[in-house]
């Protein structure tokens, strides 16, 4: 996809945005009526027990409800800026919108376009999360604002000239004295690029090493380096990297959602250090007592004023005398409620203007922040820029997702591999968005522009043959330490073949993978259920791994991964005690394990092999395991397949003994 313009371009990824926040809300619907409400709050996205509370207006003249639990709000996924809707048990579908405007750990705020129902100031009330709109409404500005910066527009529409003035070249002294020739050059074209490179990491080969070391490089170099990625966990995983080899880094982001080893990089932490923050902090304190002072005046809201503002009422109350049928004493007491808050409102804005200073001070002095992509958005960065933005997994996150971080700075540095799985899409109609723009500049640009680590840390060579050919043009290579290790180097493995009707080579630890056909086995699904499920292979995935088990292997050295959820779901009802990780292929990209089992599950005449036909999902799967790979699937059906035919094939000829 090429853009002629900037306005082309931002139409087109406007609307589908917009097609895809339609989407999510029909996910929370449907969800808010399958599950049951404590199921939705330990998802994060519902929040029960709470009372409602009159809290004046706000921006706009919005009406603000205050939510309340006095022992204190579960963890959630409900940020500021979401869309929610408040109900008694479970939602109608016709409860009013409202948007959340603030979040401590015993309250949130709403607020409502038009006066709440009554229903808002009771108990027991239930707020749901109706759509996770701030990631959206952060694309959409993200999509405006880059209109300001020519250098974005030109490489967004590729127009990227490449034989522009010299760019400075730089010789490196690495940190980490492992990294091979490939990573080296990754690290060396990047950082002597001019706006954009583009790191592509095939699976194990180090790709978040690459970029952990090329960051300490930009850091060594002066440059201030926005560093995230599409997850909290991703973001941390990275962080971990580089705050290990000494890196000074600051991480922004909720600290219910970080790693806690990684807690005292966080933003809300060090900020407990500044004496402006502490001194902001005692301020707060003191709006709580004035608050509770509060209680015992008249809140000037509402039908209490009769429609009078504040500083009539505070009139009035002076005069002695009633005024519009409010007896004096009701006045006295509005007046005194309302001088309360304006000193309260005065308080706050001193502690906020206090703890945007500790901030500042923070993050001006960091040369690395670290966030995800969306949080790059957030109020707490709107004042600064970088001069290197690096985007780690950056093949799973849609365009304008990736956009966020990327506006924030010069010269992009995208790490990803666009072979393997692109990022969740929900709806149909935005399914473009699956194309990332890592990818979109991977097709688009030479080869000036990137680098494919070539050498990868995990598969024996036999695990990594086809995905090899099929996908990196037989480029990658297994690195010598790992490219013959088998399950015999594993302290207490023991080949014990069992049972009869499994084939030796399942045990047998010189055969690093192996292809059973489940001949006998039947697809299923429910009704109304696009999964499938499959008896047959499901009870051959439990003899495999009790085959393996009996060879001394430990549950946690293997997992078990299927394409379709409901095969993943029946497999986990069956093998409750096996302590063995079973999840999707989607939900195991990025992991590894020393043995997968994969359950293939299509069985059927026509030979249908339904979203199996997304190879990138096969490359996922076929990528995971180090010292063995089992792969159970219907021989007929998936033969239909060229490529499923052809890895069977290699696979059931590949098992000899190097
Ligand atoms: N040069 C190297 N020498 C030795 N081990 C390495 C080297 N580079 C990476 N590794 C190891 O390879 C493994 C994968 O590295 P890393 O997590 O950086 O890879 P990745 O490409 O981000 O992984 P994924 O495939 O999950 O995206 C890690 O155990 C890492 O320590």
């Amino acid at each position: 996809m090429k853009f002629e313009s900037y306005q082309k371009y931002k139409t087109y990824f406007e609307s589908l945005i917009q097609e895809e926040r339609k989407a999510e809300m029909e996910f929370h619907q449907n969800e808010i009526s399958l599950l049951s409400p404590k199921q939705r709050e330990k998802k994060g996205r519902a929040i029960l027990l709470l009372s409602g509370k009159d809290a004046g207006t706000g921006i706009g003249g919005t009406y603000l409800v205050k939510l309340v639990r006095a022992s204190g709000l579960p963890d959630n996924e409900i940020s500021v800026g979401d869309i929610v809707i408040v109900s008694k048990e479970k939602p109608s579908g016709q409860e009013p919108f409202a948007t959340v405007v603030e979040k401590t750990k015993r309250s949130i705020t709403i607020a409502y376009n038009s006066s709440p129902p009554y229903l808002l100031y009771q108990k027991n009330l239930r707020l749901d999360l109706y759509a996770n709109d701030i990631t959206f409404q952060r694309m959409l500005s993200s999509l405006d604002q880059v209109s300001n910066q020519s250098n974005s527009i030109k490489l967004l529409l590729n127009k990227i000239d490449f034989f522009k003035d010299e760019v400075e070249q730089h010789n490196f002294d690495f940190l980490n004295r492992d990294l091979n020739q490939s990573q080296k050059d990754a690290i060396k074209k990047a950082i002597n690029s001019d706006d954009l490179f583009l790191i592509h990491g095939p699976p194990g080969t180090g790709k978040t090493t690459t970029l952990s070391e090329c960051i300490h490089q930009l850091s060594h170099l002066k440059n201030k380096v926005l560093v995230t990625a599409p997850s909290n966990t991703a973001v941390d995983n990275l962080l971990e990297k580089l705050t290990k080899s000494g890196l000074k880094c600051i991480r922004i982001g909720n600290p219910v959602r970080m790693n806690e080893a990684l807690l005292s990089h966080s933003l809300d932490v060090l900020l407990q250090d500044s004496s402006d923050f502490q001194l902001a902090n005692s301020l707060w304190n003191k709006t709580q007592i004035l608050q509770k002072e509060q209680q015992d005046y008249l809140p000037a809201t509402g039908q209490n004023t009769r429609g009078l503002k504040d500083d009539a009422i505070i009139r009035q109350a002076k005069s002695k005398k009633p005024y519009r049928g409010i007896p004096q004493s009701k006045l006295r007491k509005m007046a005194k409620w309302i001088s309360l808050q304006r000193e309260i409102n005065a308080l706050y804005e001193e502690a906020n203007q206090l703890q945007q200073k500790a901030i500042h001070a923070l993050l001006d002095e960091a040369s690395v922040v670290c966030t995800t992509n969306s949080t790059a958005g957030s109020e707490l960065l709107k004042d600064f820029t970088f001069d290197i933005v690096c985007v780690d997994e950056a093949t799973q996150s849609t365009e304008p997702e990736t956009l966020i971080p990327l506006i924030k700075g010069k010269k992009w540095i995208l790490a990803g591999d666009h072979k393997q799985l692109p990022p969740t899409v929900k709806s149909e109609k935005a399914a473009p968005l699956k194309v990332s723009l890592f990818e979109r500049l991977m097709h688009q640009n030479d080869e000036r522009l990137n680098h494919m680590l070539s050498i990868q840390y995990r598969m024996h060579q036999q695990i990594m043959s086809f995905s090899n050919e099929q996908f990196y043009a037989n480029e990658l290579r297994a690195h010598p330490s790992i490219a013959q290790h088998t399950l015999k180097d594993l302290t207490g493995y023991s080949a014990f073949n069992m049972n009869p009707f499994i084939p030796k080579d399942v045990s047998n630890a010189d055969k690093p993978i192996v292809f059973m056909d489940c001949a006998d086995g039947v697809e299923s699904s429910l009704e109304d259920s696009f999964s499938y499920y499959n008896e047959a292979e499901i009870s051959l995935v439990q003899q495999v791994a009790d085959e393996l088990l009996s060879s001394k292997l430990f549950p946690e050295d293997i997992g078990i991964i299927s394409p379709y959820d409901q095969q993943v779901s029946r497999l986990k009802s069956k093998l409750r005690d096996y302590h063995i990780e079973i999840k999707s292929i989607d939900g195991f990209q990025g992991r590894e394990k020393e043995v997968i089992i994969i359950s293939l599950v299509r069985a059927n005449n026509s030979g249908k092999i339904g979203f199996l036909k997304d190879y990138r999902r096969l490359n996922v799967a076929l990528t995971r395991a180090k010292r063995k790979l089992v792969i159970i699937g219907h021989k007929e059906t998936l033969m239909h397949d060229k490529l499923y035919a052809e890895m069977i094939e290699l696979f059931q000829n590949n098992s000899h003994v190097d």
